[in-house]
């Protein structure tokens, strides 16, 4: 069968809502169009879309400010109905099916529900299908959060294996410093790396309904671009000119994707997975699996947290507690450290090819 192009957009709640905070149905129509225009030359869209609590609390007619985190919850429950409601309308008219896909952090945490969930996104695409994706915001609170799509967004670009994620948002792209403060700032049309020096220029949302503002961006840029995926940072002006920028006319601000980027098991590990152990290492197996690209042995190890069964991800630490890199280990926390006791030290604890390194605040091949 011939495969299809993915390709994921996110649309932000500020460029859904307007000034009423009720649903901007123009917008969305724009929206609808240059979507149903991927669908026509051939590509296989996910749209990642938030706007729920914002919608809810437009329709309910309750103040954010005032409200407690299950209100807010409240709210989503609410607005996700509509949008749904919207989106199922909208691209009926263009003759395009749409299935609603709400995630947890947790359900990606699992290795087999990431599975699922990448199993059920890529029956819709297969069949035509349109997923329309959201954080289950009904479910979601604290550790189990996301709380901004963009993260979101990068994360079901890796889970399809898309060629492209699309953020469109209420500004044109990255500035040199945040546009509503500095009025000199000015627009970068490329990044070849999202390092430090760049993620300093990034600040919050600049509107009251936006979560994250440029900061959730660039860490979505991150994690794409480390999946070798590339990120176009733009403007929700004009949603029907996607099309353009997936046949790749420039706009706002292009994130190039990595050439040494991480495969799919490698993508879980580094973004999706949470680690339920932490393994210190001394200096020589810190070299080893850093600079030398080994696996990790026993004999490196110094000592072992948490109570972690055989094939979890553990977060491996130096002896001054920094993360350098996380792993799936080949045994318990408890056959670990009778390894240590009685020392087998050959032992292979984590495999280099189940190991990623890290680097500058994300994940690398080691
Ligand atoms: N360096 C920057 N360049 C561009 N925008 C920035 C920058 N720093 C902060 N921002 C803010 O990020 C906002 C976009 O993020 P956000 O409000 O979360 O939107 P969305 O709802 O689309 O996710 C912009 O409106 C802007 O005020
Ligand atoms: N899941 C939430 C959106 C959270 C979020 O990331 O918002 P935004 O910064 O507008 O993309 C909702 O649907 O209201």
């Amino acid at each position: 069968m011939e495969q299809h192009k993915r390709i994921v957009i996110k649309i932000g709640s500020s460029s859904l809502t307007n000034r009423q905070g009720l649903l901007d149905e123009p917008r969305m129509s724009a929206l609808v169009q240059g979507i149903a225009s991927l669908f026509e030359k051939g590509w296989q869209p996910v749209l990642v879309s938030s706007g729920a609590v914002a919608a809810g609390l437009g329709h309910l007619g309750w103040h954010r400010a005032s409200l407690t985190m299950p209100e807010r919850q409240a709210a989503a429950a609410v607005g996700q109905g509509l949008l749904m409601e919207k989106y199922n309308e909208l691209f009926l008219t263009k003759g395009i099916k749409v299935g609603q896909i709400l995630l947890t952090k947790e359900d990606l945490a699992d290795r087999r529900r990431y599975i699922n969930a990448r199993n059920t996104l890529n029956a819709l695409l297969n069949r035509g299908v349109l997923p329309i994706v959201n954080e289950n915001d009904t479910v979601a609170f604290a550790e189990i959060r996301f709380g901004d799509n963009d993260t979101l967004s990068a994360l079901v670009a890796g889970l399809v294996e898309a060629e492209l994620l699309i953020i469109l948002t209420d500004i044109d792209g990255l500035y040199s410093s945040d546009p509503r403060k500095d009025p000199a700032a000015k627009l970068i049309p490329v990044v070849r790396q999202v390092d430090e020096k760049i993620v300093q220029a990034a600040g919050g949302s600049g509107s009251p309904v936006g979560t994250g503002g440029m900061r959730t961006k660039l860490v979505a840029a991150r994690i794409a671009a480390r999946s070798g995926i590339r990120t176009v940072v733009t403007s929700a002006a004009h949603p029907e000119n996607i099309i353009d920028i997936a046949a790749g006319k420039p706009a706002g601000t292009s994130f190039e994707p990595a050439a040494n980027y991480l495969k799919s098991r490698k993508q879980w590990i580094a973004f999706g997975s949470v680690p339920r152990g932490t393994v210190m290492v001394d200096a020589g197996a810190a070299r080893a699996i850093t600079k030398d690209h080994k696996s990790l042995l026993a004999v490196g190890v110094v000592r072992v947290k948490g109570n972690f069964p055989a094939g979890s991800v553990v977060s491996v630490v130096d002896e001054q507690g920094q993360e350098l890199a996380r792993g799936i280990s080949n045994l318990s926390a408890e056959d670990l450290r009778l390894v240590l006791k009685n020392p087998r030290w050959g032992q292979e604890v984590i495999n280099r090819d189940w190991l990623v390194c890290e680097r500058s605040f994300a994940y690398v091949n080691c």
